[in-house]
């Protein structure tokens, strides 16, 4: 007989897991109370005694430690149960074990394990537990999973998906009868909500074999627009908190994110999943940490080259990201270990001098140390070797003259002095310049944070696991400089048909070069936008590898007008009807950042969010932005206003509508005034 066979026996049993929650739920609570309770006696009892003794006082700091760590474990434990009342599974398969006499066993899937300590037994089974990827990667019939005693083969008789929500069950769907997976159909054509949100119930196959890749060691992840890399990369990092507890926490993972409202857009995903966020660090961030010098950001970067970009200004990007560069780089670095450090004779008593050969040969002695940290250790060996040699003691003034003298003789002391001398070794000096200020060009600061690392050191192991998203935007020299201060696990993750820095982006095989190793697994179907908004995307930038997911909508539009001004009462128009539509959210995306504030004063619209490269939170509602801002954004409907052929003809532009447009899921409208774009037909 099967386990709740009927619709009416499952609601009737969600409403028995519910109550079973809830009962377990008011125990916490008394136990919340109870450590609470305890925490205030001690207090009441600390302020009414005044003269304990110092052992009493330790002795109570310890209780008081312990109760306040389970009290708040308990809290947690409260969090998730909480959570489990509104949403406690959903899915279900029937699955028997490929053994003699093994029953048939439900296995009820949720975002947490329930074990029920009075049946003992475990009711709800994690997403991320070895059983639950049958779930994800079988259907109907045989099936196994990799348990950590081995693989376990079966047969799956049931498989089941479930809606529910508050607590109730909104729908129930048996995945054997339906060709279509509805349940995805169903989330894909609902709103957006003003954060990201998870996708558990319905991760797809080839997305369960990223998120439970534990064998890379480095995984690059090349996914088209709306394929849901970032949805996957955030599930894995909860994955692999869950399968390597114990050895890996949130604080251990960085994630390296392109700006602060996206970093605000995805923060929801890991506390819905039960896991706490993990810290955020953009690109730039870590340049210049290691430098500490004033720079270009790469936001001014992509402007300047959208708005007045030089031939000189694109050559100088473009060297930089070439790998010519990194190996002219590398070159420098080995003529510096041969050429920079000179040596000379120190004298440092009356009677005894250094011999300059042989402070030369400690130089070369110590080469598995970065050049600037080598000085101590050859003062070291070079004053120990004559105690052995001469039995000769020497005085701390000594050794620290003999330190300084030695540290003098290395002429790479300075950063970009160093890197100035590079570009005169290599003939180029023009390839350097410096802006207002002694402003750094965006593209110099990873040359330039790479030799800093090369003669000083500076691996940071405290990051187990590093995730950086739109790996595209960044050149293979960055990744060079990633590779020596993180050299932990990775998961990279991006579109090359993406990029807002088309003279220094990379692909996931360049990627693979710069860090030498990877493995590169791809992502082809895209889930965000309706078919119709995927085949137009696909007129401004054709990748044949592209399989949008069939979901039909309206037909972008493309609307013209004589002048801007109609070109702007017309978008006036569209806002209106999206106001009385019941779509959530509305992204206005302009070319760079200058239009779209100019566009949001012009449209005086109030509940009009104007975000810059400087905000620093998502809104929902009405938002006005640039393209750039925009990626890895996505909004139930997109204008994108002045497609004309005068704003929007060069490659760079390609990119930026390319983005623009992908940024929609369910309607698109670009509009200019005289003549459009000849970027699509
Ligand atoms: N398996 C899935 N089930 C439900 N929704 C999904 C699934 N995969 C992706 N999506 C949805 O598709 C949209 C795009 O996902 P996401 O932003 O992670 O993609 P992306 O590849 O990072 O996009 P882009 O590179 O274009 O910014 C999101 O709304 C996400 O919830």
């Amino acid at each position: 007989m099967i386990f709740n066979q009927t619709e009416k026996q499952e609601r009737g049993y969600l409403h028995q897991i519910i109550n079973r929650l809830k009962q377990i739920i008011s125990h916490t609570d008394v136990s919340v109370k109870d450590h609470v309770d305890v925490l205030a006696e001690y207090k009441d009892y600390l302020w009414s005694n005044k003269d304990i003794d110092p052992h009493e006082i330790r002795s109570m700091r310890e209780s008081i430690l312990n109760h306040f760590a389970i009290g708040e474990s308990v809290i947690d434990k409260r969090q998730r149960l909480a959570r489990m009342v509104d949403i406690p599974y959903f899915g279900r398969i029937d699955f028997q074990e490929k053994s003699e006499n093994r029953p048939v066993i439900p296995v009820y899937i949720g975002i947490h394990t329930f074990h029920d300590t009075e049946s003992r037994t475990t009711v709800i089974y994690d997403w991320r537990a070895p059983i639950s990827s049958m779930f994800y990667d079988h259907e109907l019939g045989e099936a196994s999973y990799q348990s950590p005693s081995g693989e376990i083969k079966g047969d799956i008789s049931l498989k089941r998906q479930y809606r529910i929500r508050a607590g109730k069950m909104e729908f129930m769907i048996e995945s054997a009868l339906t060709v279509h997976d509805d349940i995805l159909q169903k989330e894909l054509s609902s709103n957006a909500d003003d954060k990201m949100k998870n996708i558990v119930a319905t991760i797809q196959r080839e997305q369960n074999r990223i998120i439970r890749n534990e064998e890379a060691r480095t995984l690059i992840i090349q996914g088209v627009a709306g394929s849901g890399k970032t949805s996957i990369a955030l599930h894995r990092i909860a994955y692999l908190l869950y399968a390597f507890q114990g050895s890996i926490s949130s604080k251990d993972i960085l994630i390296v994110s392109p700006n602060k409202v996206f970093a605000d857009y995805i923060s929801n995903v890991l506390p819905e999943l039960g896991e706490k966020n993990v810290p955020e660090i953009s690109m730039e961030q870590i340049l210049s940490e290691v430098l500490n010098h004033k720079y270009q950001s790469f936001f001014e970067q992509v402007d300047e080259l959208l708005t007045k970009p030089t031939p000189d200004f694109i050559e100088r990007i473009e060297y930089k990201s070439s790998f010519d560069f990194i190996a002219s780089l590398d070159r420098f670095i080995l003529h510096m270990e041969n050429h920079y450090f000179r040596a000379e004779d120190v004298k440092l008593t009356k009677r005894i001098t250094i011999p300059a050969e042989f402070i030369k040969e400690q130089f070369h002695r110590f080469h598995r140390y970065p050049m600037r940290q080598r000085f101590e250790a050859m003062t070291d060996y070079i004053l120990d070797m004559m105690k052995v040699q001469y039995a000769f003691t020497v005085t701390t003034v000594e050794r620290n003259f003999l330190k300084k003298e030695i540290k003098r003789m290395f002429a790479g002391g300075n950063d970009l002095q160093v890197y100035k001398d590079f570009f005169a070794w290599t003939g180029k000096p023009e390839l350097f310049k410096m802006r207002k200020n002694r402003t750094l060009e965006y593209s110099d600061l990873a040359p330039l944070a790479y030799l800093h690392i090369v003669l000083e050191g500076g691996t940071k192991n405290s990051v187990k696991h590093l995730l950086v998203d739109e790996m595209q935007d960044y050149s293979p020299i960055q990744y060079k400089v990633i590779q020596k201060l993180f050299p932990c696990r990775k998961t990279l993750l991006g579109d090359a048909s993406q990029s807002v820095n088309p003279y220094g982006s990379s692909t996931a095989d360049m990627i693979q070069k710069a860090l030498v190793t990877g493995e590169v697994m791809k992502l082809c179907k895209s889930y965000r936008s309706t078919y119709e908004i995927t085949d137009f995307a696909q007129r401004i930038r054709t990748n044949t590898n592209l399989e949008p997911v069939a979901r039909h909508g309206e037909k972008p539009r493309v609307l013209r007008y004589n002048n801007e001004k109609e070109e702007l009462s017309s978008i006036k128009e569209l806002i209106a009807t999206y106001q009385a539509s019941t779509y959530k959210s509305l992204g206005i995306v302009c070319k760079t950042e200058s239009q779209a504030r100019e566009m949001a004063d012009k449209l005086q619209i109030p509940d009009i969010h104007f975000l810059s490269n400087q905000s620093t939170a998502f809104v929902q509602g009405i938002v006005i932005t640039s393209a750039h801002i925009a990626k890895g954004l996505e909004f139930d409907e997109v204008i994108i206003p002045q497609v004309d052929d005068k704003n929007y003809h060069s490659e760079i532009d390609r990119s930026m509508l390319y983005v623009a447009v992908t940024r929609a899921m369910h309607r698109l409208t670009l509009t200019y005034s005289r003549n459009k774009t000849p970027l699509f037909d």
